[in-house]
């Protein structure tokens, strides 16, 4: 892309880390990974026909050709990954769980697939066995996909968020998440106070905000549903627990949005509703953005804040195309997000696909190589969400990482075997790859899928 982002400067880290003083784990394959910004770096993929990385206690602590890494840990135990490709895990910065039971509400505009598929069955999550179900079909679905790290929508049920959080802990998967509060024009029963949100917020923050490998996100459903009062308690949490994250709707559907301008007649647009509480900024992640103003544009890229850019669910719900080229040029950091169940599954490899289709149909639309689309689903994430150990292969990152590696005589496994270099293999993997072909998972060198 033309513009540079100032905001995330690229890591700079030695290629090699202290040497192993225990054991260490050599993996061979075919890699990829994008350890800058395609979109202000030109060669910002590295991509390793044969590659090498150590991993010891769940660090990368080398990486590049096999056959360097191996002349200089000839004792490390190999396992051999060649075959497929390997990934660094992907990040998906927008996804709801409570709504893994209703994907595929098609045909809907936002308003009204909010009332007739997604409210009724996030009303179903004050039952906490239910909502333990939920947790486990929708953390699976996440790393099925190959998800290692993820921004989740929560509940707007407080039991219901620690159910989800028990079941990150026990599965490993990188999560930061909270309770939604709304205080208005939902379902009375997913309605809240604001003293209530702040308290049963600062319970679920002491409970779990940096337990392990989860973080807590302030978030307010989106403004439409959210009084002035509810985003003061919002902003309260933020500033009595710093390093807290930050989430919400913005800009996504136009009745959305004239509905926004009429409940706050002081706002000077969407992003001002939140702007006005103290809730933009360098934590602060907002989904969709189809139609901003160039002012917005201008205080996102101000504030540092991130773009979650959702098109499957853009497409599903008929929302619109995001204009990434305006976000680029304004500096406003953009990553990618599945948006389920508006969105129609985990799989961040279709939702690089359908960007790019997006942008290539789009007038003014940016062309994405596949390095755009690796970066998008994974160092993005982790920029958006400031994870700096994850998002690539650097050494001193952790090994979050997914491996494709599609069965048999499938179209891509003919591609695999026959690409012409890793970028092609990659390019295919977005074009046709799905959780089907993800065969084993890590998370911090835990293998959280296949064996
Ligand atoms: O895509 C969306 N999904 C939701 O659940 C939602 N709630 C508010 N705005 C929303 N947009
Ligand atoms: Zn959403």
């Amino acid at each position: 892309m033309t513009t540079p982002n100032p905001h995330f400067p690229p890591q700079q880290q030695p290629a090699t880390l202290a040497q192993p003083t225990s054991a260490a784990t050599l993996y061979r394959a075919t890699y990829l990974h994008t350890p800058r910004n395609p979109f202000t770096h030109p060669d910002a993929l590295d991509a390793q026909s044969d590659g090498g990385l150590l991993v010891q206690d769940g660090v990368i602590l080398a990486a590049g050709p096999f056959a360097d890494i191996r002349v200089a840990h000839p004792d490390a135990p190999v396992t051999d990954l060649r075959g497929g490709l390997l990934l660094p895990g992907f990040i998906d910065t927008h996804v709801h769980y409570p709504q893994v039971r209703v994907i595929g509400g098609l045909g809907l505009p936002l308003l009204d697939w909010l009332d007739q598929c997604a409210l009724p069955e996030e009303a179903r999550m004050a039952d906490l066995a239910y909502a333990r179900g939920v947790a486990r079909d929708f953390i699976g679905g996440l790393i099925g996909a190959g998800t290692t790290t993820a921004l989740v929508f929560g509940s707007h049920f407080a039991g219901a968020v620690d159910a989800f959080f028990e079941e990150a802990t026990r599965t490993g998967l990188r999560a930061v998440t909270g309770l939604v509060v709304s205080d208005r024009l939902l379902r009375d029963e997913l309605h809240t106070t604001p003293q209530r949100a702040y308290d049963e917020g600062r319970a679920l923050i002491e409970r779990w905000h940096g337990a392990g490998r989860t973080l807590y996100a302030v978030t307010p459903r989106f403004s439409l549903s959210a009084s002035e009062g509810i985003l003061d308690a919002c902003a309260a949490l933020m500033r009595d627990f710093p390093g807290l994250r930050f989430t919400s709707h913005i800009n996504e559907n136009t009745r959305e949005i004239q509905t926004v301008r009429d409940l706050f007649p002081g706002a000077r647009d969407y992003l001002d509703t939140y702007e006005r509480a103290g809730l933009v900024g360098r934590h602060s992640v907002l989904a969709h953005n189809v139609h901003p103003t160039d002012r917005e544009l201008s205080v996102m890229a101000a504030h540092r804040c991130t773009a979650a850019h959702c098109p499957c669910s853009n497409s599903a719900l008929g929302s619109g195309f995001f204009p990434l080229r305006r976000h680029l040029d304004a500096g406003v950091h953009v990553s990618l997000g599945s948006d389920v169940g508006g969105g129609t599954g985990f799989s961040l490899l279709k939702e690089g696909l359908q960007a790019h289709f997006m942008q290539n149909l789009m007038p003014g639309g940016v062309p994405l190589s596949p390095a755009h689309l690796l970066y998008l689903a994974t160092l993005a994430g982790a920029e958006a969400l400031d994870l700096p150990h994850t998002g690539s292969f650097e050494p001193g990152r952790a090994f979050d990482a997914v491996h494709l590696r599609p069965a048999p005589g499938t179209p891509l496994d003919a591609v695999f075997r026959h690409a012409a270099s890793p970028e092609r293999a990659l390019a295919a993997a977005f074009a046709t790859g799905t959780p089907a072909d993800v065969a084993r998972v890590w998370i911090g060198g835990d293998t959280v899928l296949g064996d």
